[in-house]
């Protein structure tokens, strides 16, 4: 096979490029990848997350192969189709109360949180929306609209949109400093157009911005000032829910409701899905107001609704939780041996480590991206993320096995290593820009 790296160069195009070294593969299995020159490949991102059950998971093969033997057409546009139909009432099912009204299918978590800025705003009358600064909710322009992500900062943001910091006690001066400056952002935003604001995006935790996670009470008082102005609080689990986090929903661990929660990535088990359940008010405040036409198709839809089935079946939320403990303890142990390990954080298998030097704390980026470069030549898979792209990302399927995380972890100490020698250079990661 001619090498498949170049193939991809050859005919496809970099605008979907986010590349960190030149992975190739052909399959995969479980937490396995298999690489175009016959390498097993440790997974340990799971395709940012999308591949929460595995690859190749019997449960979501079956689910797919079934619905493709009769298969219901390929929308919900125009039809009922009993695959979406059995998905959407699962996920009422699931969904907190105030959430628990309609929910609407798409294709990816850009799609669903595009929808949910227009809906918000066009079911409300109101013109403002609330987010974070390094948040990321989507690639679309709608979705980019509502994102504080400084790799989109060349983008339209929305006109409307009021952006105010992500509680980071590493890098804000503690705990209470780093909540108490947030919040004092939000309330002087709230103070001067609260009547105007439609609805608050948060990520339980932010995982694109740095897997940052805020301070325990942090979100309970943004529920807190945010209900007073009927703000709808509108939570992105698109990477760090679904169990990933060890509860069912990231949300849980922050003590709040949401008024509305988007999913994707894993939802699909590794097929383009994604979902917004909402209250009707919002969700039925118009027709025709956001459709594709794969939306809802019987294909999607029951790998969606076998990812669920599985997640409850085979206990994923409590086995990320266990599996995520030990990885994090396991990636702890490497504070001894690399300096530049600032902080293991996050909660189950949602977790980040921070690099970085100095009292200063300057990020150390290129670290970050020559460990990932170092770490794929050797056999393992992870990417980094971050306002500063100098966190490792550790978002690998909930399947994975204590032996997995070991042989991960010692793959990882190795490519730091490796690195902190000077065995990888600068000049080896030349085209692989990342972020
Ligand atoms: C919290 C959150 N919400 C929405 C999205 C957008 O999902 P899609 O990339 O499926 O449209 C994402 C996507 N995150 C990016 C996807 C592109 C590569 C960089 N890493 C991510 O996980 C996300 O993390």
């Amino acid at each position: 096979m001619a090498d498949l790296y170049a193939r991809d160069a050859a005919a496809l195009s970099r605008m979907s490029h986010l590349r960190f070294f030149p992975q190739a593969v052909t399959g995969g299995e479980g937490c396995w990848l298999t690489s175009d020159d016959g390498r097993k490949l440790l997974d340990f991102s799971g395709s940012w997350g999308a591949v929460g059950l595995g690859h190749a998971h019997p449960a979501v093969r079956e689910a797919v192969a079934r619905a493709l033997s009769s298969q219901a057409g390929a929308s919900l546009l125009s039809s009922a189709t009993l695959p979406a139909v059995e998905l959407a009432e699962r996920l009422l099912s699931i969904a907190p109360r105030r959430a628990r009204g309609r929910v609407w299918l798409g294709h990816s978590g850009s799609d669903a949180n595009e929808t949910v800025a227009r809906a918000v705003l066009a079911a409300t009358g109101r013109t403002r929306i609330i987010a974070f600064e390094g948040g990321y909710h989507g690639g679309t322009v709608g979705s980019v609209a509502v994102s504080g992500h400084p790799v989109q900062d060349a983008s339209a943001r929305l006109p409307g949109l009021s952006l105010i910091p992500f509680p980071n006690p590493l890098r804000d001066g503690g705990p209470e400093a780093a909540a108490e400056n947030s919040l004092a952002r939000l309330r002087a935003v709230l103070d001067a157009d609260g009547a105007d604001v439609a609805a608050m995006f948060i990520e339980p935790i932010q995982s694109d911005g740095g897997m940052l996670v805020a301070p325990d009470g942090y979100f309970r008082e943004v529920e807190a000032l945010c209900r007073p102005h009927g703000v709808l609080l509108v939570c992105d689990e698109v990477k760090v829910g679904l169990a990933r986090s060890g509860r069912l929903h990231c949300f849980e661990h922050l003590g709040v409701e949401p008024d509305i929660v988007v999913f994707g990535k894993a939802l699909g088990g590794g097929l383009p899905l994604s979902a917004v359940v909402g209250p009707e008010a919002v969700m039925n405040h118009a027709a025709a107001f956001s459709f594709q036409t794969l939306h809802g198709n019987p294909a999607c839809a029951a790998a969606g609704l076998a990812v669920l089935e599985t997640i409850a079946r085979e206990g994923l939320a409590e086995r990320a939780a266990e599996t995520g403990d030990y990885l994090a303890g396991q990636l702890r142990a490497l504070r001894d041996r690399h300096p530049g390990v600032v902080e293991i954080r996050g909660h189950g298998l949602a977790l980040g480590m921070e690099l970085a030097t100095g009292d200063d704390l300057t990020p150390a980026t290129e670290q970050a991206a020559l460990s990932v470069f170092r770490a794929h030549q050797l056999g393992l898979v992870l990417y980094y993320v971050g306002v500063n792209s100098n966190v490792l990302e550790f978002t690998p399927p909930l399947t994975l096995e204590r032996s997995e995380v070991d042989l991960g972890v010692e793959i990882l100490d190795r490519a730091m290593r490796d690195v902190a020698a000077g065995e990888i250079t600068k000049a080896d990661i030349a085209g692989f820009e990342g972020w």
